[in-house]
């Protein structure tokens, strides 16, 4: 596999080519963003439970760092390779110019199946890769944080092992930690009520309110659908299907989430929850709602099932989970899609806010965190829409022109690039 084969890289390259057009981009500044400035891979061997010695391979890709240091999560799943973490990272970039925050864009992620690897397993190996990697990494190099497969605990292993390779405690070279170690208040819901946010953002623009009679599905019952899934139905609306990889539950009448989220501690998957019907991952996509949030991974929706989706309002929760051509699709149908690097963005911004606390060891209260991230994600959101409108089009479009405009400035200002 290349740096460029990954569909996800490959999408990130056409969206940023049909931003270039619409915004009559320089070409010199595309030619700059279509490749990662650095990309590391490395073997990280560990001894198993069983005393064999197992060697994954890691990655950490920084796309481009002209506002600052690198920021991006780190994902522990069986699809990783090199060029979707690439691709990921490019998302990044965009992502951080778009609200705002001094980051370039990185991304990094492990190629394992965490689910069968126990604690010990998962602590080594994580230990290992923060080791492999420590030479492109740091508070003012690259910030790490949680992604797919990845969670606190994953920081706070990372965050010891760079310590002690410092030799003193540093807890701002990743985000996402636990409160106990420097962790920011918010932090583990932020992605999901940034979604939250936006999701009310784009309904109050086609004249929508989140209220008892909005139906809403969720694709993919983690760290970003659950906190979504928690702060829509706590404004009324209803959360008819949830689902992970065993599929979806369903319940017309709206599920419990708590009842949800319990019975996945306790069963591990979704499936054969008492009192809901169980549908397929493709079968909600197709659901007669509202709201329809993919919260799970990329290239869900393609230009085969596009025209099954039915929702008023599509929330990109996930990074990539619509190809450019599902988002062409369904835009054309007339659903308002909120794309990723807007609607997750929630998560990097309390990432910053947990940074920025923790360079000035200053922590704040949870009531703090969450006005300065519905603030930055709102203000965000009208600069998408407005250039949505400037330009005439689709949103997706629009956070990309909205991003590469500041980071073309940027560029532009600090001379890295080939005039
Ligand atoms: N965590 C964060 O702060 C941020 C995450 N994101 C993006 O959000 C997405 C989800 O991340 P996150 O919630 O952290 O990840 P988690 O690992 O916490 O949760 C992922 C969820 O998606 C499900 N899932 C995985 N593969 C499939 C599949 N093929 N079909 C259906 N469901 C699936 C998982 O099910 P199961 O448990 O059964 O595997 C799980 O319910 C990713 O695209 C990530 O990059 C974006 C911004 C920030
Ligand atoms: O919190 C962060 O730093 C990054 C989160 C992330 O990986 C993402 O937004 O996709």
């Amino acid at each position: 596999m290349s740096l460029f084969d990954a569909p996800l890289f490959q999408d990130a390259i056409k969206q940023l080519e049909d931003a270039a057009k619409i915004m009559n981009l320089d070409p010199n500044v595309a030619e700059r963003l279509k490749y990662p400035k650095r990309a590391l891979q490395v073997s990280v061997p560990i001894r198993l439970d069983d005393g064999t010695v197992k060697t994954f391979i890691g990655y950490r890709v920084q796309h481009n760092l002209t506002l600052g240091p690198g920021k991006g999560g780190i994902r522990y799943h069986p699809g990783v390779d090199l060029s979707e973490t690439a691709g990921l990272a490019m998302l990044m970039t965009f992502k951080c110019a778009l609200v705002g925050l001094p980051y370039g864009g990185a991304k990094g992620g492990i190629c394992v199946d965490p689910t069968q690897l126990s604690r010990q397993e998962l602590q080594a190996l994580t230990r290992r890769y923060a080791t492999e990697i420590n030479m492109i990494i740091g508070p003012h190099i690259d910030i790490p944080a949680p992604d797919i497969g990845t969670d606190g605990q994953t920081m706070a292993w990372f965050m010891d092992t760079y310590s002690q390779i410092k030799g003193y405690t540093d807890g701002a070279v990743v985000t996402g930690k636990p409160l106990e170690i420097g962790g920011s208040k918010g932090r583990a819901e932020s992605t999901g009520k940034g979604v939250a946010f936006c999701v009310n953002f784009a309904a109050e623009k086609i004249g929508m309110t989140i209220n008892q009679k909005t139906t809403v599905a969720i694709h993919g019952f983690g760290k970003v659908g659950i906190p979504a899934a928690y702060d829509l139905s706590a404004q009324g609306a209803k959360i008819v299907a949830v689902s992970d990889v065993s599929g979806g539950v369903y319940d017309v009448n709206g599920l419990d989430i708590a009842k949800c989220e319990l019975w996945i501690k306790e069963n591990k998957v979704l499936k054969g929850m008492p009192g809901t019907k169980h549908i397929t991952n493709d079968e909600l996509f197709a659901l007669d709602v509202d709201v329809l949030i993919p919260a799970a991974i990329d290239g869900v929706i393609t230009k085969e099932n596009a025209h099954v989706v039915k929702a008023k309002i599509i929330a990109e929760g996930a990074n990539g989970p619509l190809t450019k051509e599902a988002v062409d699709i369904v835009t054309a149908k007339g659903a308002f899609l909120i794309p990723d690097v807007l609607c997750n963005a929630g998560g990097v911004i309390v990432s910053y806010f947990e940074w920025v606390q923790g360079l000035q060891s200053f922590f704040w209260d949870l009531d703090e965190v969450n006005k300065k991230l519905h603030s930055i994600l709102k203000d965000a959101f009208e600069n998408v829409y407005a250039t949505s409108k400037e330009f005439n089009c689709n949103m997706k479009s629009a956070a990309l022109v909205a991003a590469i405009r500041r980071l073309e400035k940027a560029m532009k200002l600090r001379g890295l690039w080939p005039s």
